[in-house]
C-alpha cells in the first residue's frame, strides 16, 4: 500500500504555492540570465525521433532499457486530490487514450507510488494486461519522504516499497525506479545501496532520481558506480518556460555522465497546451509554472505561429522544443483527444530560428529565485542531503531569499483534503501558518524557524515582545527561537567561538519544506490523523551567509518539524553531520511562555536537580524547592532531567497545571526570566512590564556537547501541552 495521505502531502505542497523549480513560486519575473544558456546538450542535428524511435537508458549489468522520446505522465490517473479523478468518467478515457499511443509505439509510462496513493500504479496495471512484457515501458517511483518505515528500512526501504509497486502494477519487473525526491531519511550513499538491491533482485532493470539537485545526482550517480551499477535517470520540472536544468548545466553533466534527463509538466499544467487564456485560467491545483495567463500570452502567441505553420498543434510545438533541447519530456494524457495532440511531437524538428524565437520570449518569463531543476512542488528537498552549491530548486539561490509571493495574487488558505474538515495551511509575510478544523493554530517565520504563535483554547500561548524584529534584522525575542550550534556566548578556543550567542540557527533564513498531516498522527499519540498537522523546515550549510559559513564551516543539515495537534504543539529538531570530520553542537529550544503575571506562577518538575545559576557567576546548587517561584532576574540551566518526566508550569492560586513539558533527547532545562532592569536594557524587549507576562522555560541539550560522527544524525525535542 501506498502511505494513506500522500496524495494530500502532495497537494499541500501545491496549494502553499510551492513551486517545482524555485521553491516557493513567485509570478514575479526575472529574466535569465543570457550568457547562462547553453545549447552544448541539444539533440544531434541529424535525429530527428519519430514514436518508433526509442533511446538507449543504461541500466543493470550493461543492459539498456529502450524508451521513446516522450513519455506518458500518468500523475492524474487516480489522482483525486490535485486532478479530481473519477474512476467512471476517466477510465474509459485513459483507455481510449492507451490504445492510441499503444497504436503508435508510445508505450512508456510514467507513474509513481504516491499519485492517487497507488491508484495510478493500479490503472497502470489494467493498461498492460495482456501485453507482452517488452512492448511497453514503465517507470515508477518511490515514495522517499521521511515516513516512519523509511526511516526504519533504510536501504531496504526502496526494495520493499518496490515490491508494493509491483503488486499494484500486477508485474515482476519494472523498466526503471526512481527516487521521487532527495527527502529520504538516509544518506544518497544509502540509498544507492538500495537501489543497487533493487536491480540485483531483478525487480527493476535501471534507477534513477527525480527532484536532485546536480550535485545529489552526481553524488547518486558516483555512490551507485560503486556498487557497479549506472544512474539511468534524471528527472526534473522543464518546459519551454522553465529551463533551469538547462541553463544551470544540469542537462549538460547528464549528457556528460550518459544520464537520461526527463522533463516533467512539460505543459506546464496545461499552460502550453493553447486550451487556456487569461479568461480562462487552468484550475487552482494546476500549479507547476503557475504564471498568469495574460502573461504567458507572448509565448503562446509564438509557439502557436509555429504550430500553425508545421501544422501540429501547441502543445506538440512545445514537447519539441524540450526533445530539441536534450529532454524526454513527460506528458500528462487523460484522454484520446490530449494523446492526438501530443504524439504529434515526434517526426519533425523545430528549426534554429524557431527555438531562438521561443527563448528569446522565455527569458522574459523566467521566475524568481529559480536556478536549477530539482526539487519537485509535492516532493521537496530535504537539506540534509544538500552536498553542493544551493543549485537547487526547493533551496532558492540567495541565502537571504524570502517567500515574496505577491500578496494580490496569493492564494488563501487552501484545504488540503476534499470530504473531511482539513487543516489549512497559508503563506503570510515569511511566514507559515496552520490551523486545525478545531480551531488550533501555529505560525512559523521562514526566519530562524522561530514558532511565533501558537493559539489553543482561543489562547495565544507564546509571549512575543511588541518591540520583537519580525524583519529578519535580529534573532526574534519571543515564541520558540531555536538555538543551535552553541548556547550562550560561545566559549574561547571552540570551534563555536566566532558564532553569535545562541549560534545562527534563530538567526539564518530556513526553506519550508512541506507539511503532511498522516505521520504526525503517530507521534501525537490520540490526535486523530486528520487534526494533526507537521510543518517540516529545513537548513543546511549552503543556505547559511557567508558570514557564517566562515565562523562554523562544517556541513550540516538541520530537519525541524512543528507538529500541531488539538491539545499540544510539538517541536523536533533533527541534526545531520553531511561532512566528513565529526562536530560538536550545543541545541535548545527556547520558549518564551505567555502567562498571566509571574508572581502567580510555579515551576514544578526541577525539585533535588543540579542547576547552574547563571546569576552568580555560574555556580552549582541543588533545587530545593516543589515548586519554583520566579522573584528575581532568573537565569538557571537545570541539568540531567529525566525527559520523559514533564516540567509543569502551574498557578499558584489553584495549583493547576497551565503548561507541561515534555522532551525527547533533551535532558537540561533552563529557566529564564530577566526580570525589571533587564527587561529594560533589551531594546527588542517592551513593554518594560512585559517581564511580568512571560516566562522561558527551554528544553535542551546545553550542559556538554553533543558529538555527532561523520554521516550520523541526531534527534531531540519537546512536546508542550497548554491549559490542561
Ligand atoms: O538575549 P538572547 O540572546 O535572546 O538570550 C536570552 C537568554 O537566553 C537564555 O535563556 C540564556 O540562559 C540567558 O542567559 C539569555 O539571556
Amino acid at each position: 500500500m501506498a502511505t494513506p495521505g500522500t496524495q494530500y502531502m502532495m497537494q499541500a505542497g501545491l496549494a502553499t504555492g510551492m513551486s517545482a523549480t524555485a521553491g516557493m513560486h513567485s509570478p514575479h519575473l526575472r529574466p535569465v540570465d543570457p550568457n547562462l544558456n547553453d545549447p552544448a546538450h541539444v539533440l544531434p542535428s541529424d535525429l530527428v525521433p519519430n514514436s518508433q524511435t526509442r533511446m538507449a537508458l543504461h541500466g543493470c549489468g550493461g543492459q539498456d532499457v529502450l524508451i521513446p522520446y516522450l513519455s506518458i505522465g500518468a500523475w492524474s490517473w487516480g489522482d483525486k486530490a490535485t486532478f479530481g479523478y473519477k474512476a467512471t468518467r476517466d477510465l474509459p478515457k485513459i483507455h481510449a487514450a492507451w490504445q492510441k499511443l499503444k497504436s503508435v509505439g508510445l508505450t512508456f509510462v510514467d507513474t509513481a507510488q504516491a499519485y492517487g496513493d497507488g491508484e495510478s500504479e493500479r490503472i497502470c496495471g489494467t493498461l498492460f494486461e495482456g501485453m507482452p512484457r517488452d512492448s511497453f515501458v514503465v517507470q515508477t517511483k518511490w515514495h522517499s519522504t521521511s515516513t516512519i518505515k523509511n526511516t526504519i528500512m533504510q536501504a531496504s526501504g526502496p526494495k520493499m516499497m518496490l515490491q508494493g509497486s509491483l503488486d499494484r502494477l500486477g508485474l515482476e519487473y519494472v523498466d526503471i525506479y526512481l527516487v521521487h525526491g532527495p527527502i529520504h531519511p538516509g544518506n544518497i550513499s544509502t540509498i544507492a545501496k538500495g537501489l543497487a538491491e533493487c536491480m540485483e533482485s531483478g525487480l527493476t532493470r535501471a534507477v534513477g532520481v527525480a527532484n536532485y539537485s546536480t550535485q545529489e545526482m552526481i553524488k547518486m550517480s558516483d555512490e551507485l558506480a560503486k556498487h557497479g551499477h549506472p544512474l539511468g535517470v534524471s528527472q526534473c520540472e522543464y518546459s519551454v518556460i522553465r529551463r533551469l536544468p538547462g541553463t544551470s548545466g544540469m542537462i549538460r553533466e547528464c549528457k556528460r555522465r550518459s544520464i537520461c534527463f526527463q522533463g516533467f509538466a512539460s505543459l506546464a499544467g496545461g499552460r502550453l497546451s493553447g486550451k487556456y487564456s487569461r479568461f480562462n485560467q487552468p484550475g487552482r491545483t494546476m500549479r507547476f509554472s503557475s504564471y498568469p495567463m495574460h502573461m504567458l500570452e507572448p509565448t503562446i502567441a509564438v509557439l502557436k505561429a509555429i504550430a500553425d505553420k508545421h501544422r501540429v498543434p501547441v502543445p506538440a510545438v512545445a514537447l519539441n522544443y524540450s526533445i530539441n533541447k536534450g529532454v524526454v519530456p513527460l506528458v500528462g494524457i487523460r484522454n484520446p483527444e490530449q494523446a492526438d495532440q501530443d504524439m504529434q511531437a515526434l517526426g519533425w524538428r523545430l528549426t534554429k530560428e524557431e527555438i531562438k524565437q521561443i527563448e528569446e520570449l522565455e527569458k522574459r518569463v523566467q521566475s524568481d529565485g529559480e536556478e536549477e531543476g530539482g526539487g519537485a512542488t509535492a516532493i521537496p528537498r530535504h537539506p540534509s542531503l544538500k552536498a553542493d552549491d544551493r543549485s537547487s530548486t526547493i533551496f532558492p539561490p540567495s541565502a537571504t531569499h524570502r517567500i515574496t509571493m505577491d500578496r494580490s495574487k496569493k492564494p488563501a488558505a487552501i484545504g488540503v483534503g476534499a470530504s473531511l474538515p482539513q487543516p489549512t495551511i497559508s503563506i503570510q509575510d515569511n511566514a507559515i501558518s496552520a490551523t486545525l478544523p478545531s480551531g488550533e493554530s501555529v505560525t512559523i517565520q521562514l526566519y530562524g524557524a522561530t514558532v511565533t504563535s501558537w493559539k489553543a483554547n482561543g489562547q495565544e500561548q507564546l509571549f512575543v515582545s511588541q518591540k520583537a524584529h519580525l524583519d529578519g534584522s535580529k534573532p526574534i525575542r519571543g515564541g520558540i527561537p531555536l538555538v543551535f550550534p552553541v548556547f550562550g556566548p560561545p566559549p574561547q578556543n571552540h570551534v563555536t567561538s566566532p558564532l553569535p550567542q545562541h549560534g545562527f540557527a534563530r538567526n539564518s533564513n530556513w526553506e519550508f519544506l512541506g507539511k503532511s498531516s498522516s505521520e504526525s498522527a503517530e507521534t501525537a499519540g490520540q490526535a486523530k490523523a486528520d487534526l494533526a498537522m507537521k510543518l517540516d523546515f529545513g537548513l543546511s550549510h549552503t543556505m547559511l551567509t557567508e558570514e557564517f559559513r566562515k565562523a562554523w564551516p562544517l556541513e550540516f543539515g538541520l530537519v525541524y518539524s512543528v507538529t500541531l495537534t488539538k491539545d499540544t504543539l510539538e517541536t523536533s529538531l533533527q541534526v545531520r553531520n553531511e561532512g566528513t570530520q565529526n562536530f560538536e553542537f550545543q541545541v535548545l529550544m527556547h520558549t518564551y511562555f505567555n502567562i498571566e503575571n509571574i508572581s502567580n506562577v510555579r515551576v514544578k518538575g526541577l525539585d533535588s536537580k543540579t542547576y547552574v545559576d547563571k546569576t552568580r557567576n555560574a555556580t552549582s546548587h541543588t533545587e530545593t524547592s516543589a515548586a519554583l517561584a520566579i522573584t528575581e532576574e532568573t537565569d538557571r540551566v537545570y541539568k540531567e532531567l529525566d525527559p520523559a518526566v514533564p516540567v509543569i508550569i502551574s498557578s499558584a492560586d489553584d495549583d493547576k497545571p497551565i503548561f507541561s513539558l515534555t522532551r525527547k533527547a533533551l535532558t537540561d532545562v533552563v529557566v529564564w526570566n530577566p526580570w525589571i532592569e533587564k527587561a529594560k536594557g533589551m531594546a527588542d524587549f517592551g513593554p518594560d512590564e512585559a517581564y511580568q507576562n512571560m516566562l522561558c522555560v527551554e528544553a535542551g541539550a546545553v550542559s556538554e556537547w553533543q558529538t555527532l560522527e561523520a554521516g550520523e544524525a541526531w534527534e531531540g525535542g519537546q512536546t508542550i501541552k497548554s491549559r490542561l
